[in-house]
């Protein structure tokens, strides 16, 4: 029987309060409206930025609210007007949206979209209501994505079509971490043959970052992180070097080491962190006159980024980016497709795997340190 037009009822992990544990429920999925799109999710990974929100330091985070953001599925339904998608589509939900009619979008400055973002920070539709109800209360969708629910419903120019014959629990870890780390380094830096990169903290970002940095023919390619389980894998995704700052002796600072280690400084470091602290050194390791730091990881509420203005004086650039600077419905297709060719590793980042019932143990596998990604079989 058609379920278009009538709400579905279905399995979610509902995230009731700040910093409680994931709470699987049956909640109401109302059918999408004018330009929305309603999603049968079938994988979603488990991405630290849902963690970050969970933990209720995200100025944005808003309870009750479904998380995920990394998520592939069947598009089930679409509402009036939508022309980008249809009913059995796969996709990839898109956390950053393209609109391809915004200030922004028309720019070819960014893959920033102002469509949905004001909306979206809110944990609301375009419309400003909310497409899910449990226990006779409205949740909160979150990134525009919401992925930990059997089935979301999304705007529609924040869902791409993707090649049918990739696996969806592959194509779901397109949606957040490898994009962003290897469209850092391809698309946001856009390395050149021969310059030396650092890559701060080696979870599914940085390693993507690495990846992505193998792909541009990157010189020397550092990873710093401060848990030696990191080391094999960074050397696995094409890491010449690896350095925990905190086996370095006591008077070697990590700037100094790697300036030490690239004649005078990097010409691209990335922060896959978060911390600020770790940000600062990221910058400070870039080589004067040119070197520029890329800001990936999130901070906390209350944090801020300083160093001394000389270190901008002298040439060096700071800036950051989302997802990569990868436009989603332009270029995420391209990116499936460059998987499927075998010119993207995705399996390799899969340490664990989850039914929708274990999400709790795929959290507290993140902080255990030897996830690289979690992903989630929502059926
Ligand atoms: N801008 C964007 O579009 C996106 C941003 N993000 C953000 O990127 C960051 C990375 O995400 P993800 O890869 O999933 O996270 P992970 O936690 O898997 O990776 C972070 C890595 O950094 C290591 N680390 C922690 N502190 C330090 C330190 N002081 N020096 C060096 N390494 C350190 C961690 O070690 P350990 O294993 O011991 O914890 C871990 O290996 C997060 O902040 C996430 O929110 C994610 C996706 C998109
Ligand atoms: N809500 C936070 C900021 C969180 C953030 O920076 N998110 C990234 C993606 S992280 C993915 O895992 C992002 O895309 N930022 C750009 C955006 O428009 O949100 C806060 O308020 O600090
Ligand atoms: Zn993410
Ligand atoms: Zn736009």
């Amino acid at each position: 029987m058609s379920t278009t037009g009538k709400s579905i009822f279905c399995k979610a992990a509902v995230a009731w309060e700040a910093g409680k544990e994931l709470s699987i429920e049956d909640i109401e999925v109302l059918p999408p409206r004018a330009h929305e799109v309603r999603i049968k999710i079938y994988y979603t990974g488990v991405c630290h930025t849902d963690a970050y929100t969970l933990s209720g330091v995200d100025p944005e985070g808003a309870f009750p609210v479904v998380l995920g953001h990394e998520g592939a599925g069947i598009v089930e339904s679409v509402g009036e007007g939508v022309t980008n998608v249809k009913p059995g589509d796969h996709v990839i939900a898109l956390y950053t949206a393209e609109c391809r009619e915004c200030k922004f979008c028309k720019s070819g400055k960014t893959n920033l979209c102002g469509s949905v973002r004001a909306t979206q920070g809110l944990g609301l539709m375009p419309d400003g209501t909310s497409r899910f109800k449990c226990k006779g209360q409205d949740l909160l969708h979150f990134m525009g994505c919401s992925t930990f629910s059997q089935y979301t419903v999304v705007a529609d120019v924040s869902v791409v079509a993707v090649n049918p014959a990739a696996g969806m629990d592959k194509t779901c870890l397109l949606g957040c971490g490898i994009t962003t780390g290897y469209g850092a380094a391809t698309i946001t830096a856009d390395i050149k043959p021969g310059e030396n990169v650092a890559i701060f903290g080696a979870g599914c970002v940085g390693l993507s970052v690495v990846q992505g940095a193998v792909e541009k023919k990157a010189g020397k390619i550092i990873v710093v992180d401060i848990n030696n389980k990191k080391k094999d894998w960074s050397f696995k995704f094409g890491a010449t070097d690896f350095v925990n700052p905190l086996e370095l002796p006591k008077d070697t600072a990590i700037v100094d080491k790697l300036i030490e280690m690239t004649d005078g400084g990097c010409d691209f470091t990335f922060d896959c962190t978060g911390n600020v602290k770790v940000m600062r050194n990221a910058l400070e390791a870039c080589h004067k006159g040119w070197g520029t730091s890329i800001i990936i990881g999130v901070a906390a509420a209350g944090q801020e980024i300083s160093t001394r203005p000389f270190q901008l004086v002298t040439g060096r650039n700071w800036r950051g980016c989302a997802f990569g600077g990868v436009k989603g419905r332009t270029q995420l297709p391209g990116l499936v497709e460059d998987y499927m060719a075998g010119k993207i590793k995705v399996e390799d980042f899969i340490t664990h795997r989850y039914p929708l019932e274990k999400i709790t143990t795929a959290f507290n596998d993140m902080h255990a340190g030897d996830c690289i990604r979690a992903v989630i079989n929502m059926d």
